[in-house]
């Protein structure tokens, strides 16, 4: 199945990966051209159930449809109550990566070894004010942390510097754990991140607000490069 693709996200890091959140949705194959164009290696894809979080964006078919268009791994952060419900759905729609928020879930190792067990890697996902204890039981059977810098929900937020503590003292604990941030990376924020000790940086509005993604994404790619200490 799709573990291949794992391997290749977790090759492909440090790295951006664009979430489609703010993209032309009307001209969704000519978005990914142009990200692809641009040298995007991985997409992040942002599904929102209008329960776990107050806003809703799509499914499994608009997966599918990124799938049939594009080869790059396709990194999916659902923002969902019930994510078993549709993590097989979403391996057949095309995901290479599941990452679900531990807030959603009664028991995370489950999940992520049933997430596992459909061929894919397991994420797990906290949220800003989440404590990082809840984290604990699952850092030995998850493929990647996503550590969120926003409250899950929405784009275009500002950044929540608790991100960095909590990628920092990942790192030192779990020096192989693939380790994600998501929400109001920029210019500003990404070298701190990288500095922390981050591998994989979402970045939505910084991409979407510019006229040239490839030019947006050498500049966020020259402030990731250039931040002291990284890993
Ligand atoms: O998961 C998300 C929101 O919950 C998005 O991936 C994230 O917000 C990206 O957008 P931006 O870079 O504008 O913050
Ligand atoms: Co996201």
């Amino acid at each position: 199945m799709n573990r291949a693709k794992l391997d290749s996200i977790r090759d492909a890091g440090p790295a951006i990966l664009p979430s489609l959140l703010q993209c032309d949705f009307g001209n969704l194959q000519s978005e990914v051209e142009r990200l692809s164009d641009a040298g995007t290696s991985v997409l992040h894809l942002d599904v929102m159930d209008g329960h776990f979080v107050p806003n809703l964006t799509y499914g499994m078919p608009v997966v599918a449809g990124l799938r049939r268009h594009t080869n790059l791994p396709l990194d999916v952060h659902m923002m969902i109550s019930d994510p078993l419900a549709y993590a097989k759905p979403m391996v057949d729609a095309g995901a290479d990566m599941l990452t679900f928020h531990v807030e959603a879930v009664s028991d995370a190792v489950d999940v992520a070894g049933q997430i596992r067990d459909l061929g894919v890697g397991a994420g797990l996902a906290i949220n800003p004010d989440t404590p990082m204890s809840q984290l604990e039981p699952a850092l030995d059977c998850v493929d990647m942390v996503l550590v969120m810098s926003v409250q899950a929900g929405f784009g275009g937020q500002s950044f929540n510097p608790v991100a960095l503590q909590r990628i920092r003292d990942l790192r030192s604990r779990y020096p192989d754990l693939l380790l994600e941030i998501d929400g109001g990376i920029n210019l500003a924020t990404i070298g701190a991140a990288r500095q922390a000790g981050c591998d994989l940086f979402v970045v939505g509005s910084a991409i979407f607000s510019s006229d040239d993604y490839g030019v947006a994404l050498a500049g966020l790619n020259e402030a990731m490069a250039s931040a002291q200490g990284a890993k």
